[in-house]
């Protein structure tokens, strides 16, 4: 199967289209919405221990998963109290062939619904939500909230837009649990989605992977199975030089920056890293590294004379280097070589009165890592979601475009975009971005393609931080790279002997 295909991420739009050619292909769509409903009730028991469960349903066919689930629950024995938002006689196809079946009573919609509940489902609206709550569904969605009932929502949690991770008014639910079906949606990862969602479980319905062939996706989450292929292990008959030299220029007041990065190159495996430091200051970059080598970069000598040795083969221009004339210059002079570059930081903001410049210069491999407030100097406000966001910079630049955050996005300039989804809220402390950079420009400089490699440095680093968890500090991120290096080379190398 088209690795692609795994973690493949369909916005509501094309999950309709997923869904119609699994129907063409042979299987009903009853049976798809009993698999969903099943899914349900199946989280549901798994999650919460038996007690009264309140399933909401919608109009649709999302309330139609609810009446599945609703039924399965009560044949288990659970008190379920069912309400249905609007007429009983108003539901159609599905939802109405499953209303018929559902034993329980039908109950009037509204608040009271939750008195002595332990659990509600949200079967409201999912994909099909297109406009802002109103009405009962908006008091509904409201009375949810304020009650602080833990809550399992079906497909996407109500008032939240799969497409984009966006609320579409002014209301949303949050979810303990969300349970999708066939693949995730954009809204999943997205934030303000991922954090609204909770845990998300994709259940499988039916629906064949292989029409996604024809279906096609919208971009995928970030994930090994991705890049995993060619991820570039060492080699017993490598040495040094196979692994690629990495160059970070140095920054003259803020020296930790360049350090961090420089640290993560070497953790994630790059041959040698050099620091080009400012004369002024190499003591105190020579003082704190060690492996790393570091070279003493005069006002006089350029950074190309520098880069004359072409076995530096990646370069990193940003991390607290001040965002000044000798910043650019130095951009533009690592741009110049066609070498792999990832431009950080101050990199990015000194072409914000010029961003046309860099732009231009942007010939070879090139990867840009804004954060948001990085990415609006640089592009300005492009309107549109996360996603359409980095593969517009991505397209205007000829770079691969990272923005970063807690759905951190990277999409390249052919229109390949992931988005990544390990990220704890710990990974927000000073310096982390600096390390990514570093991480990046490790595995370009072992030769990783430059969408490939970015994605997988993104990956390491959240996963870096998850495995550290609270009191996180950049540091600490580097140190970490080697045990999550190891899980992964573990779990590579069962598939592979698979
Ligand atoms: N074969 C399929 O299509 C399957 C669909 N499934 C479920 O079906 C859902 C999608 O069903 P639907 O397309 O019926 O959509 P929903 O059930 O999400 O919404 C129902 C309808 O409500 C209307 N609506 C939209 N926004 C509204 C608003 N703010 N206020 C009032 N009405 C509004 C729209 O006409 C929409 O079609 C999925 O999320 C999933 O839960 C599952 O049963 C699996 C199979
Ligand atoms: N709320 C969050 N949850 C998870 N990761 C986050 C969150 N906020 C920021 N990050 C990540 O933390 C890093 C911060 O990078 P950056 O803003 O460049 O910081 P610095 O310049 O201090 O190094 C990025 O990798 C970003 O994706
Ligand atoms: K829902």
């Amino acid at each position: 199967m088209n690795h692609m295909y795994e973690t493949a991420l369909l916005a509501p739009a094309r999950m309709a289209k997923a869904d119609a050619a699994a129907i063409k292909a042979g299987i009903s769509s009853l049976e798809l919405m009993r698999a969903a409903g099943l899914a349900v009730a199946q989280a549901v028991s798994r999650h919460w221990p038996r007690g009264a469960v309140v399933v909401l349903c919608g109009p649709g066919n999302n309330g139609g998963d609810g009446f599945v689930a609703a039924e399965q629950l009560r044949q288990w024995g659970w008190p379920v109290r069912l309400g249905l938002l609007g007429e009983r006689s108003a539901l159609k196809g599905d939802a109405a062939h499953y209303a018929k079946r559902f034993q329980g009573r039908i109950e009037a919609f509204g608040p009271q619904l939750l008195k002595d509940a332990t659990v509600v489902v949200d079967a409201l609206f999912g994909a099909g939500l297109s406009k802002a709550l109103e009405g009962p569904a908006r008091e509904m969605v409201q009375a949810v909230r304020d009650s602080r009932l833990p809550v399992c929502a079906v497909d996407v949690p109500t008032g939240l837009d799969g497409a984009t991770g966006q609320a579409l008014g002014d209301t949303y639910i949050r979810a303990d649990h969300t349970v999708t079906f066939f693949r995730k949606k954009p809204g999943h990862v997205l934030m303000p989605g991922r954090a609204w969602c909770g845990a998300v479980e994709v259940a499988d319905i039916g629906i064949a992977a292989s029409v996604l062939g024809d279906v096609g996706l919208d971009a995928c989450e970030n994930a090994p199975v991705l890049w995993s292929d060619v991820y570039p292990w060492p080699q017993l008959d490598g040495h040094k030089y196979h692994r690629g030299h990495v160059l970070v220029v140095g920054g003259e007041s803020m020296t930790g920056a360049a350090r961090l990065s420089a640290m993560a190159a070497a953790r994630v495996g790059a041959g040698l890293v050099t620091v080009a430091a400012p004369e002024p200051v190499w003591p105190i970059y020579a003082a704190a590294l060690t492996s790393v080598m570091v070279h003493s970069l005069s006002d006089a000598e350029g950074l190309d004379t520098l880069l004359a040795d072409t076995r530096m083969n990646a370069i990193v221009v940003g991390p607290g280097a001040g965002a000044s004339e000798a910043t650019r210059q130095h951009v533009l002079a690592a741009l110049a070589t066609r070498r792999a570059t990832v431009l950080d930081a101050d990199a990015i903001t000194a072409f914000a009165p010029e961003p046309a410049s860099l732009f231009r210069a942007i010939r070879g491999p090139c990867i840009l890592t804004p954060h948001e407030g990085e990415f609006a100097r640089l592009f300005g406000q492009v309107p549109g979601d996360k996603l359409w966001r980095a593969r517009q910079a991505a397209s205007i630049s000829g770079a691969v475009v990272v923005i970063k955050g807690a759905d951190t996005v990277v999409a390249a300039p052919d229109g390949r975009a992931v988005i990544n989804s390990n990220a704890p809220a710990w990974l927000a402390t000073g310096g982390s971005g600096d390390v990514l950079s570093g991480l990046i420009a490790g595995l370009l400089a072992q030769g990783m393609a430059p969408f490939d490699a970015t994605s997988a440095a993104v990956w390491l680093h959240g996963e870096a931080a998850q495995a550290f968890g609270p009191g996180l500090i950049a540091e600490d991120l580097p140190t970490l790279i080697p045990s999550v290096l190891r899980a992964l080379y573990e779990s590579v190398c069962q598939i592979r002997a698979l």
